[in-house]
């Protein structure tokens, strides 16, 4: 089973002190930082872009910037997000018509790539070959385009069916997780953590992050039913 990793998602941080949070964060115990961002078309919001991305990759060095591209175009930006020091590219299955391209072009550029897929896709919309290609598969436990919603239940049976299928590959959960909300994800088979209300807005962050950590661990260590 690969390893637990919590991705604190930076939307729910102060955006003008982006760099230090992120360096905060993997002081903190983070593996990884989820950097989102929407292009204010396939989601009703605009974060950031490859400007951003590069100016936090020059100040926290050894950051792992697993970007979350929420945009209709997701071959239009893997030049710029690479060039900017991304390390994992996650698009969306709705925003594409072919997948196993949009991996190929990912991968070319040396980065990890990821699916992801919004509520009300069902898990197996991905295929064996397309869940194969890539390296992590999203599920989104919210709609894309604000941080600090309520997390959905009924997605986490994708979760099951995706594990099941996978069990060698990365699998996140984002949107709504946080420490009464990572038991159900990681019992399900999720290994990778997206949190950011539930990180950012904690008194004590660094004890959230080892929660969700343990609760990774604690799923995986549980004897296969
Ligand atoms: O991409 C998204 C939402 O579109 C997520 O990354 C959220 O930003 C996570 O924030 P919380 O739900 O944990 O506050």
């Amino acid at each position: 089973m690969p390893r637990a990793i919590i991705s604190p998602s930076v939307l729910a941080s102060d955006f003008g002190q982006l760099s230090a949070e992120c360096k905060r964060m993997i002081k903190d115990g983070a593996e990884w930082l989820h950097m989102d961002v929407m292009d204010g078309h396939f989601v009703p919001n605009i974060t950031m872009g490859a400007p951003i991305l590069a100016s936090v990759h020059k100040g926290v060095p050894g950051i792992f910037m697993d970007c979350h591209m929420m945009v209709s175009e997701p071959e239009r930006w893997i030049d710029d997000i690479a060039d900017a020091g991304g390390a994992m590219y996650t698009f969306h299955f709705e925003a594409t018509r072919n997948p196993s391209t949009v991996i190929d072009k990912i991968h070319k550029r040396n980065m990890k790539a990821g699916i992801a897929i919004s509520p009300d896709t069902p898990s197996t919309a991905i295929t064996d070959e397309v869940g194969q290609g890539a390296d992590m598969l999203l599920v989104m436990t919210v709609y894309p385009g604000h941080g600090g919603q309520k997390f959905i239940d009924r997605c986490v049976p994708k979760v099951a069916e995706l594990r099941a299928r996978f069990p060698e590959k990365d699998i996140e959960v984002d949107g709504g997780v946080g420490p009464k909300t990572v038991g159900v994800c990681a019992d399900a088979g999720s290994n990778v953590i997206v949190a950011g209300t539930a990180i950012f807005g904690a008194a004590d962050p660094p004890a959230v992050i080892q929660e969700l950590k343990d609760a990774v661990n604690t799923a995986q260590a549980r004897p296969a039913k």
